[in-house]
């Protein structure tokens, strides 16, 4: 499979996952998000969505990019938002999500911080918790919930994880966790 429509095709991305059947959907409007994770020590912070799209599944933190705002500064904004913290964050993804019914693709700008100031705190949309990177857990920690969180998570996740760059679609079913087609590359680092 090659890369799919709607990721940059001049990139040094090479396949690690692909899956599904049938065409990439066609859509016509993208809206821009951002989705930011802090690592440290081999712990993940991922928050409890407590309402709106993705309800009850644990996530990054990160929305919609505002009218006159960049990129990163929506980044920032979403997290101290969202879970209290500032960070500096570094960009290390790209994915697009196509989800049937919904007029607009997805279009993520993910980011990764290893350090964090401020005091994490909950929010209305968002509970923090930490979870452990070990697929075992790690004392209280649990092991990150994939099972309770998008299915395109796991194909990229482990690559962020690692301080790697990555870029993926899927197209998904309409309101359910379901990818009916999915491409994921990692960059090669020279
Ligand atoms: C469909 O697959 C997805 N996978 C993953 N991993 N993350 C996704 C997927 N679809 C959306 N997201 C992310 C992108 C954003 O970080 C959030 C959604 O943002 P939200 O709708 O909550 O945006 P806000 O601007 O915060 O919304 P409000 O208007 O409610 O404040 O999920």
């Amino acid at each position: 499979m090659t890369i799919p429509p709607g990721l940059p095709q001049d990139s040094a991305l090479t396949q690690v996952h692909a899956g599904g059947e049938g065409d990439w959907v066609r859509y016509s409007k993208t809206k821009i998000y951002t989705n930011c994770f802090i690592k440290q020590d081999g712990k993940l912070l991922l928050g409890y969505k407590k309402r709106g799209f993705g309800k009850d599944m644990y996530n990054g933190f990160g929305g919609k990019v505002e009218p006159g705002e960049s990129v990163s500064e929506a980044a920032h904004r979403e997290l101290k938002e969202e879970a209290g913290i500032e960070a500096p964050l570094r960009k290390c993804g790209t994915l697009l999500f196509v989800v049937d019914g919904v007029e607009e693709a997805f279009h993520i700008e993910v980011f990764v911080a290893d350090e964090y100031t401020g005091t994490i705190t909950e929010s209305d949309e968002m509970r923090p918790e930490w979870f452990s990177t070990n697929p075992n857990g790690e004392g209280d920690l649990k092991p990150i919930p994939y099972d309770k969180m998008w299915a395109d998570d796991i194909y990229w996740l482990y690559i962020l994880l690692a301080n790697g760059n990555f870029a993926g679609r899927a197209d998904f079913l309409a309101e359910e966790n379901t990818m009916v087609k999915y491409w994921f590359g990692k960059e090669e680092t020279p």
